[in-house]
């Protein structure tokens, strides 16, 4: 059968709810989304074995934006899809891989690493994972309550099998984190299996129909075969045979991170959509006393509040599309058993991951506020972009834990620059930095970008400087870290924004190059108001670590202001252009025919609250109180 993806799931009747979620219990919630969950998994499927074939393209990025629509909240296999089954392709040997990869498996799977007493810290987990030779199985054991898994999504009630990291036991030898598939539930009752005692962890602020949960083993047995052995094996006898690099067990998280930059740029075009459309519709106040009231979207203050997340946007875009093809490319080198980009890689990955995490639950929450009273309904949609965006800083890797890996490598290169040792060409401008060899100012993208470097080579070397004097105060290593930390994380934030700024400048000139004159123009004023936004915000850093002056910051307020105007014509058509559906917005606020009024009153008639005139509430307890002396 052929079908054009979108408009074939949006007719799948049951896909689409009646009742806003909201009205729904916690379990209905989650039996209402795996109802609709396994519908699209079925779709998926029939994708991936050709039973239906599309005439669209970027298919699992329509299914993938679509959900959005279907779910309002998060699609409880999204880990079976997105971290499941990526973890097997990527860390599995081929036999495995034939074996678990089946397009009709009965395994739905999870990702098993979070415990009560450990996330950040990976090397504390305390599950384990010993090897029998006399049977030829591992037994996964969780020895006390701080080792159960907590948090893992779908692990609550969705999964019947799971990837588990584990610390594995030879002989009493401890090899580390690896990771190991379980099958938990039987696939036919779905009943836990023995030694299983798993469940969902309750409500979230977020992720409710995601069935985040826990999970305990109770010396329960699984074959030698069920360890990942890509990269690392366990032979038969014992033998422990050790991977080319020690950090491949982490590589789904490396991957992860990666795909995220582009999903939270997806999150900042659906609020920007809905907040520019609201801001086009309503009219608050007139500007002039003698003018009719104005559309808030003419106010300059509302302006400065949404070009930034509709710029933002685009910069997680662009550089979500460059690290992906980074991991590509550096993955394609570990194939080839050249581990020597991983490094970068990783630090690139942490910093971004936790910027563009930050900078996207910030913006989310600005055009919320932008959106004035009616961005605090539920059915603006803005909150539970909010509530989903904002859990992306912590989980797969903490924000400030993430920024301290990336310190490390900024550390390790400034410690080079700092003895007079060969840097790589990317970290060139420490050397100019040590050498006091500053460029003159320059009020210009590139100019901004230089000044961002400066700041980058500043900070670290404060955060240097300070573990440096610690370390000579008589502090070991890790102490000193810890001391420097604050500067050291500031080091990092400043490293991420000059990324972005420069890849972000860099890919639009190119882009531009290639699209109409018009688009251009278009596309260059939103990449040079994202620079002078961070370059008026970083200011005093500016005025710390670079040439700038007090008239050139002035000069660049002047053309900050001059931007807000000349995009301002183009606003709408901006957010139109990202191409989100209303069903996949379901906002009352940002639908495309601005019908806001009409539709808050449509979402308000369907509250449980309006099916009665009066609610039996007053009968019980209202009436009986404020009539008791009037009888
Ligand atoms: C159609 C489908 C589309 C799908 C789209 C998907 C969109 C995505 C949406 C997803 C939405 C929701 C998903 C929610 C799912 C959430 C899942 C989770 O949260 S899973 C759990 C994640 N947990 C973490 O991230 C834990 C964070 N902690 C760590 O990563 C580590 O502990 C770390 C890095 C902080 C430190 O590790 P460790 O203590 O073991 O390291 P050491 O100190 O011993 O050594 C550090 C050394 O190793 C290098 N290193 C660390 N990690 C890596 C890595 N991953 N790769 C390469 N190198 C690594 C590090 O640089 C150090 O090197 P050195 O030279 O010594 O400095
Ligand atoms: C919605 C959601 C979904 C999740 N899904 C999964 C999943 O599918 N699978 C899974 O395994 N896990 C999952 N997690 C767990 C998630 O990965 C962890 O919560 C995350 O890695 C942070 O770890 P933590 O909770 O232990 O925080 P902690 O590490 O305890 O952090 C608490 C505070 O301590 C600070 N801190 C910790 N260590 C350091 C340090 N070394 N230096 C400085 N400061 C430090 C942090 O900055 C933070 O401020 C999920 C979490 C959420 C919220």
């Amino acid at each position: 059968m052929m079908i054009h993806t979108n408009n074939y799931i949006l007719n799948i009747k049951e896909l689409w709810d009646d009742v806003p979620e909201e009205y729904l219990s916690h379990k209905e919630r989650y039996e209402n989304a795996i109802k609709k969950a396994f519908i699209v998994l079925k779709v998926l499927r029939q994708l991936h074995t050709g039973n239906i074939q599309i005439t669209d393209h970027r298919t699992p990025t329509n299914v993938y934006s679509i959900q959005d629509g279907i779910f309002r909240n998060v699609n409880p296999l999204l880990i079976h899809i997105g971290l499941f089954w990526s973890t097997i392709a990527a860390q599995a040997s081929t036999e495995q891989q034939a074996e678990w990869l089946q397009p009709d498996s009965s395994m739905i799977g999870t990702y098993v690493q979070t415990e009560l007493g450990h996330g950040s810290f990976i090397r504390g987990i305390e599950t384990t994972a010993t090897y029998d030779s006399t049977t030829d199985e591992f037994i996964l054991h969780t020895p006390r309550l701080s080792a159960y898994k907590w948090w893992p999504g779908g692990l609550g009630n969705t999964a019947n099998a799971c990837l588990v990291m584990a610390q594995l036991y030879i002989n009493g030898t401890c090899h580390g984190l690896h990771i190991f598939l379980a099958q938990i539930r039987d696939f036919d009752t779905h009943k836990p299996l023995p030694g299983i005692k798993v469940g969902e962890i309750g409500p979230k602020m977020g992720f409710n129909t995601a069935d985040n949960g826990f999970l305990g083993f109770d010396n329960h047995r699984i074959p030698r075969t069920n360890m990942l052995m890509k990269n690392v094996q366990v032979l038969r006898d014992g033998t422990y045979v050790k991977p080319k690099h020690d950090k491949l067990t982490y590589g789904s998280m490396l991957l992860t991170r990666v795909t995220l930059i582009s999903d939270l740029a997806y999150q900042l075009s659906k609020a920007a959509t809905i907040a520019v459309r609201y801001s086009a519709v309503r009219r608050q106040s007139p500007i002039k006393s003698n003018e009719p009231e104005r559309q808030i979207l003419d106010f300059v203050s509302q302006q400065h509040k949404l070009f930034i997340t509709i710029a933002s946007s685009h910069v997680y875009r662009v550089v979500g599309l460059w690290m992906w093809n980074s991991h590509k490319r550096v993955t394609a080198d570990i194939h080839e058993g050249n581990m020597g980009q991983l490094p970068e890689l990783h630090a690139l990955a942490c910093c971004l991951k936790a910027i563009s995490s930050r900078d996207a639950s910030a913006l989310v929450e600005q055009c919320r506020l932008a959106c004035g009273g009616h961005g605090y309904m539920m059915a603006s949609n803005l909150p539970q972009i909010y509530a989903y965006t904002t859990a992306a800083v912590t989980y797969e890797g903490e924000y400030t834990v993430l920024l301290l890996q990336t310190a490390r490598y900024l550390v390790k290169f400034w410690r080079l620059a700092a003895e007079h040792k060969p840097l790589p060409q990317n970290f060139a401008y420490f050397e100019d930095y040590i050498k006091k060899n500053f460029e003159q100012w320059r009020n210009s993208p590139e100019g901004i970008i230089e000044g961002f470097k400066a700041i980058v080579a500043g900070k670290t070397k404060a955060a240097y400087d300070t573990l440096q004097c610690n370390l000579r105060n008589g502090r070991e290593f890790e102490e000193a870290w810890n001391m420097a930390s604050v500067q050291l994380t500031n080091a990092s934030e400043a490293y991420a924004r000059s990324l972005l700024c420069e890849v972000f400048w860099k890919e639009t000139v190119q882009l531009s190059t290639k699209v109409s004159k018009s688009l251009a123009i278009v596309l260059e004023q939103l990449a040079e108001l994202y620079l002078m936004y961070w370059a008026l915000e970083k200011h005093g850093d500016l005025l710390l670590y670079s040439t700038i002056s007090r008239n050139d910051i002035e000069a660049l307020q002047s053309r900050y202001e001059e931007l807000l105007a000349l995009i301002r014509p183009n606003a709408v058509g901006l957010v139109d252009a990202f191409d989100i559906r209303d069903e996949v917005l379901c906002s009352t606020l940002g639908a495309y025919d601005g019908r806001v009024y009409e539709r808050m009153m449509e979402e308000a008639s369907k509250s449980p609250l309006n099916e009665d005139v009066v609610n039996e509430s007053f009968h019980k307890y209202i009436r009986p109180v404020t009539m008791k002396n009037k009888l």
